[in-house]
């Protein structure tokens, strides 16, 4: 078995420079889809520095860079689920555990921070840029394997977080007590199958219920429900940037669902509207989105923290610019244009 990642390349993240430092990097607002991809594995091992873990756990950083590097090979070249978008959401993640001081006012244990955040780093190991009714659709071999249980995709995602740890070299969790091993592999495996939409639907009304009630520490149910508001959250946090990092979301999101969509007309199916370039109507189906799934997520969340109020603020903006350049889709569409060459044609 040939070592996909050198020894060079371990050693280039463990002695990677401290300019990494930018202040604004703790930010709702900073975007980490601008960072390079051939710095991101620096940036991956100064969150989880600056968040404690390697000194709380006493992680090996040679074993950690050498995971890190695995799980970025582990992503495929998709349009959308790849490394940037797993990177990015492994930074909401660092956001989240910073601006909410999740650890310090007691909602996650040093444990289930950790779990957190390499949960989202690793939530879609291997995405194959199609969905899970994809799977059924086409009998992929991953649904041969999981559709009995659902969540095909996502239990593909953990199974290959797995298989990484326990490659040669890679496993950074092998100095925890087997018990908390066990429980951050558990941990881990409700936070990724978590980031299946399909799942969250099932326990929207729960997590409403929880932060009107007030999140009680003690409740193990509430514990696994915010967990999982923030898995969503994360893997939702590009609309909560600004226009132009959404706009740019949208475009790799519809460009893999339109894929999708060509590939499910070869095979003689018809495509669901949202994966039809010929037939979605991106503006309208984002609206619908951003106002009946999204909005609704983190207005959760900022019953539970204040200060996520910003993060419902700058969904409500990219709401406004949706309806705005819905009138211009409009408008080429009497001239016959699709609405994904509009998307991404529009300045
Ligand atoms: C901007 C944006 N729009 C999105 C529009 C739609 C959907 C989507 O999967 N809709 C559903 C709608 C119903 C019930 C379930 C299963 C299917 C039927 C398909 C979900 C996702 C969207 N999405 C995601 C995202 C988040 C998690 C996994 C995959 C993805 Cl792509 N991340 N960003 C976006
Ligand atoms: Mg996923
Ligand atoms: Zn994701």
């Amino acid at each position: 078995y040939h070592m996909q990642v050198s020894q060079q390349d371990v050693l280039d993240v463990t002695m990677c420079p401290s300019e990494h430092d930018v202040p604004e990097y703790s930010l709702f607002s900073f975007t980490p889809r601008k960072i390079l991809s051939k710095e991101t594995p620096c940036y991956v091992l100064k969150m989880m520095k600056d968040l404690g873990f390697i000194d709380t756990f006493r992680i090996k950083i040679d074993t950690l860079s050498r995971f890190i590097l695995y799980v970025r090979k582990g992503y495929r070249e998709v349009p959308y689920h790849n490394w940037q978008h797993a990177f990015s959401v492994a930074h909401f993640a660092y956001l989240a555990l910073k601006n909410f001081q999740l650890i310090e006012k007691g909602y996650l244990s040093q444990l289930e921070a950790l779990a957190y955040f390499v949960s989202c780093l690793c939530h879609d190991i291997d995405h194959r840029g199609t969905t899970n009714s994809f799977q059924q659709q086409s009998n992929s071999v991953l649904a041969s394997l999981y559709s009995s249980e659902g969540s095909v995709m996502e239990r593909h995602h953990l199974s290959q977080t797995i298989c990484t740890l326990n490659t040669e070299g890679c496993n950074f969790l092998d100095s925890l007590s087997s018990q908390d091993y066990r429980k951050c592999l558990d941990l881990i495996k409700d936070m990724i199958l978590a980031t299946d939409l399909a799942s969250h639907y099932k326990i929207h009304a729960k997590q409403l219920n929880m932060a009107q009630e007030g999140f009680d520490k003690t409740n193990p149910y509430h514990k696994y429900y915010l967990t999982s508001l923030l898995m969503t959250c994360a893997d939702l946090s590009d609309q909560t940037k600004d226009w132009t990092e959404t706009k740019k979301v949208a475009q790799l999101i519809y460009a893999e669902f339109f894929a999708q969509g060509d590939l499910e007309k070869k095979m003689g199916k018809e495509p669901a509207n949202m994966m039809d370039r010929e037939k979605a109507s991106i503006p309208d189906h984002q609206l619908e989105f951003l106002t009946q799934c999204c909005i609704c997520i983190f207005k959760i969340l900022a019953t539970i923290f204040p200060s996520a109020k910003v993060l419902v603020n700058a969904i409500k903006q990219n709401i406004l610019c949706w309806e705005s350049s819905k009138r211009i889709f409009d408008k080429y569409s009497m001239e016959g244009k699709t609405s994904y060459e509009v998307l991404v044609s529009e300045e």
